[in-house]
């Protein structure tokens, strides 16, 4: 049996396991990946963020020294970008001294991105280029239907305003319409506005499921409501089930703010392989 040290954080109840592979030596199969989210028998997460050199990751053509955020969804699947992972990953990566200065470069999936550590454990991050689209498409659940709009954040978005947004059972899978819509799979944001500039949000995450946190949904929904609404302001406030973040949009970019923290830290007896 091999055992490997972990950490794990949460952003807004959002979590993760954090694998430092500072050296390249444990990259997790995703029988691993689903083993160490397994909040029964592993660790428990919403994902896997493995801490990696940039210049080992295939495909990446930046910085080799900078860190990279290999982020992987609770189902094994790899995803493109994760909000609340990446301002976990600066406090991780602060906190074992592995990053320092006011501003702390992070490679990921969707290119290379800024953290800014704040007081009280928050942490800003600019999160890139964010697009809506109204494309015609549909999301149900429970009987019921609406209109979504799609918006990429580096991954996937279809947001929707159901109304009453305790009422949703999201224990099963939202599907949507027409069902060629989204080839890999959609994060789907639920959300009404609680007063102008502030809305709350509940999340079925792709890969994973509902989640108490999506910090790309978070960005999704003030994009999407931002649009619907003619709204330009810049600064929204997101409630979500675990907490509260803060988006700022401007000029087709957003940055994202919220609460990054490791609570733990450990040695995981990890599945023989071969068996696994
Ligand atoms: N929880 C994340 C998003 C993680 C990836 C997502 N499930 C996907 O498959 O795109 C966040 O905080 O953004």
């Amino acid at each position: 049996m091999r055992s490997w040290p972990f950490a794990k954080g949460h952003g807004t109840h959002n979590d993760f396991v954090i694998i430092n592979d500072r050296h390249q030596m444990y990259d997790p199969t995703p029988d691993e990946v689903r083993f160490l989210c397994d909040r029964r028998a592993g660790i428990g997460g919403d994902g896997v963020l493995r801490v990696v050199r940039a210049g080992y990751v295939e495909d990446w053509d930046g910085d080799p020294d900078v860190w990279f955020m290999d982020y992987r969804n609770a189902d094994g699947s790899v995803a493109e970008m994760c909000g609340n992972g990446v301002r976990v990953f600066a406090r991780y990566l602060v906190e074992e001294g592995l990053a320092m200065g006011e501003r702390i470069p992070i490679a990921t999936r969707n290119g290379l991105l800024s953290a800014e550590l704040l007081p009280n454990q928050w942490v800003r991050v600019e999160m890139g280029a964010v697009t809506v689209a109204e494309d015609g498409v549909r999301v149900g659940v429970g009987g019921q239907d609406w209109p979504a709009l799609t918006v990429d954040v580096g991954n996937p978005h279809a947001v929707v305003e159901p109304g009453e947004l305790s009422r949703l059972d999201l224990r099963t899978a939202p599907a949507w319409q027409p069902d060629t819509a989204y080839p890999h799979g959609v994060n789907i944001e639920f959300v009404s506005l609680v007063e102008p500039g502030r809305i709350a949000m509940r999340v079925f995450e792709r890969g994973v499921g509902e989640t108490r946190s999506c910090g790309t949904g978070t960005v999704a929904a003030a994009a999407a409501t931002a649009y619907r609404t003619g709204d330009e302001r810049p600064r929204w406030r997101v409630d979500v089930p675990g907490g509260t973040v803060e988006v700022e949009l401007a000029d087709g970019r957003a940055s994202l703010a919220g609460p990054a923290e490791i609570v733990a830290r450990g040695e995981v007896q990890l599945p023989d392989r071969a068996a696994a």
